[in-house]
């Protein structure tokens, strides 16, 4: 009888999941698939491609608007760009994607990105006003000393040695300076040991996010529940956020209160709320500043978006430079033009045009983050393709298809190219790139993002110049973690 009844339990089970991830109600065109997997096997990503590829070769078979089946993922992937500013211009139905915020949920679960609505908002006014503009540029002398520690670094190695550790580094070299933007605190990311502790955590912590991609939240939960090698790296992350906010502790109200305008450890714990089982208690609309576990939440969220995603982009730019040896020159000129052969003073920084058109061909070339997605929160139909959408839906946009589209682009956007901002794609169609995503919810580290890419991009080229290493060391390619990140990157760093 037991054995009967588990048999119908199963059978039941497995209908309800077939039924509820597996079966397509849609005219939408897509790839059949398999049962549990849908589209992972077809797409490659099991054999190491990583989700550009898979929404190219994709785009190649379907066209413009497809659904697409990831595991227990389901979404569709929206490419014609009239669709895709219609979504990122319509806030009230195309909101924070409920897949992510479920997924990230389970490493940060009171960051930013994870949270919607009144507690988005009472979040983001604690944190928001702390990466304005004007509040970067004060640590233009921060970013160029610590750029100058790596350079310091490089020196000591010989001209010949090929560097394949530049992800690593670029790491390294992010997580030193957001150590001390966010939290005024000296990671020791360069000067210490090679593999520093707490980069190697984030490193693994960002590698399980793949896992939970495509399985149900559930049971990914339980799986980081009872895996050994969560457990140890989550305790090595919380070590360090507390000495950081222990270290914050000890400041003085008046010494907080004076620098939380433009410190974002100081606004965080000077949001602290003192009776926190009081504060748990009232309601969202109620609430002012933050508890302890949601000031956590945030330190950690901030962690991971200021080390993982610039530091890609940076990764990107040193094997993007050592192929194009005729860009470094034409920055180099531009910095010798601006006279800031090795004194590089802020007041000078805006008159480095074609520094800033290289920074944009690189985040449009690679994309750091792949696509960018929203949930529908009503039902809809996208104006352009006439596709009807419900309620729930989860909706993709490609970032690095969109940027490679020869639709939406004068000059062939397979070549880099970074004039192609000062002529012809000057006034390119801004839904074909951004990389930091639009509308309400757009990267709030973009302007951070921006300069410390430029800041360190000409300090480097003020001294070195990276020469390819040879076809096979540096061939590119992809990693699919949080970021897509170059796979092969072994350049020379010959001082100039
Ligand atoms: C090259 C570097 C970076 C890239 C390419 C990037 C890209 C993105 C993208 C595509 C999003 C999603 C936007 C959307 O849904 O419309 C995002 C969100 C976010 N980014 Fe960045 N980012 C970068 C650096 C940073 C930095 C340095 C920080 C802060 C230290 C940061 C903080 C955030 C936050 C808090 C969100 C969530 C915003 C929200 O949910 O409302 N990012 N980023």
């Amino acid at each position: 009888m037991f054995i009967i009844l588990t048999l119908v339990f199963v059978c039941l089970f497995i209908l309800y999941v077939k039924h509820k991830y597996f079966t397509s109600r849609r005219s939408i065109p897509s790839l059949p698939g398999h049962f549990l997997f849908g589209n992972l096997l077809q797409s490659g990503l099991l054999r190491g491609a990583s989700l550009p590829q898979v929404y190219t070769s994709f785009k190649n078979k379907l066209g413009d608007i497809y659904e697409i089946k990831l595991g227990f993922f389901h979404g569709i992937v929206v490419g014609n760009i009239d669709d895709v500013k219609y979504i990122f211009t319509h806030r009230h139905i195309y909101d924070q994607n409920d897949w992510s915020v479920e997924l990230l949920s389970v490493f940060i679960p009171d960051g930013l990105i994870t949270l919607k609505d009144a507690k988005f908002k009472r979040h983001a006014s604690i944190v928001m006003p702390l990466f304005r503009h004007g509040k970067i540029l004060s640590n233009f002398d921060l970013i160029i000393n610590c750029t100058d520690e790596l350079l310091n670094n490089w020196r000591s190695s010989s001209s010949d040695q090929i560097h394949c550790d530049i992800l690593q580094q670029s790491q390294n070299l992010l997580l030193e300076i957001f150590g001390f933007i966010g939290f005024d605190y000296d990671f020791d990311a360069l000067g210490g040991t090679e593999n520093n502790e707490l980069a190697q955590a984030l490193r693994n912590y960002l590698g399980m996010v793949e896992i939970g991609s495509y399985l149900p939240n559930f049971l990914f939960r339980a799986y980081m529940k009872f895996s050994p090698k969560y457990q140890r790296i989550q305790t090595t992350i919380k070590r360090y956020l507390y000495r950081m906010m222990e270290q914050e502790l000890t400041e003085t109200p008046e010494s907080r209160a004076q620098r939380k305008k433009t410190s974002l450890i100081a606004s965080l714990v000077a949001s602290l709320q003192t009776d926190e089982q009081a504060e748990e208690r009232k309601s969202e609309e109620e609430k002012k500043g933050l508890i302890r576990r949601e000031i956590l939440g945030e330190m950690l969220m901030f962690l991971i978006a200021g080390f993982e995603t610039t530091s890609t982009a940076l990764t990107w730019s040193i094997h993007l430079l050592s192929k194009h040896p005729e860009v470094q020159q034409k920055i180099k000129a531009e910095l010798t033009k601006e006279n800031v052969h090795h004194d590089l003073i802020l007041d000078r920084f805006d008159s480095l045009i074609y520094l800033d058109c290289v920074i944009k061909e690189i985040l449009r070339f690679s994309p750091p983050v792949h696509a960018v997605a929203r949930t529908l929160t009503m039902n809809d139909r996208l104006p352009n393709s006439g596709i009807q959408l419900y309620k729930g839906d989860q909706i993709l946009v490609s970032l690095w298809t969109l940027s490679r589209d020869s639709r939406y682009w004068s000059i062939d956007p397979e070549l880099f190219y970074p004039e192609r901002f000062l002529g012809e794609d000057k006034n390119h169609n801004p839904y074909a790139f951004f990389s930091f995503g639009s509308g309400h919810r757009q990267c709030i580290g973009q302007d951070l993002a921006r300069f410390e890419l430029k800041v360190i991009v000409a300090r480097l080229m003020q001294y070195v110049t990276f020469i390819d290493g040879g076809p096979e060391v540096n061939a590119g390619g992809h990693v699919q973690g949080l970021t897509v990140m170059p796979k092969y990157v072994g350049v020379k760093i010959k001082f100039d």
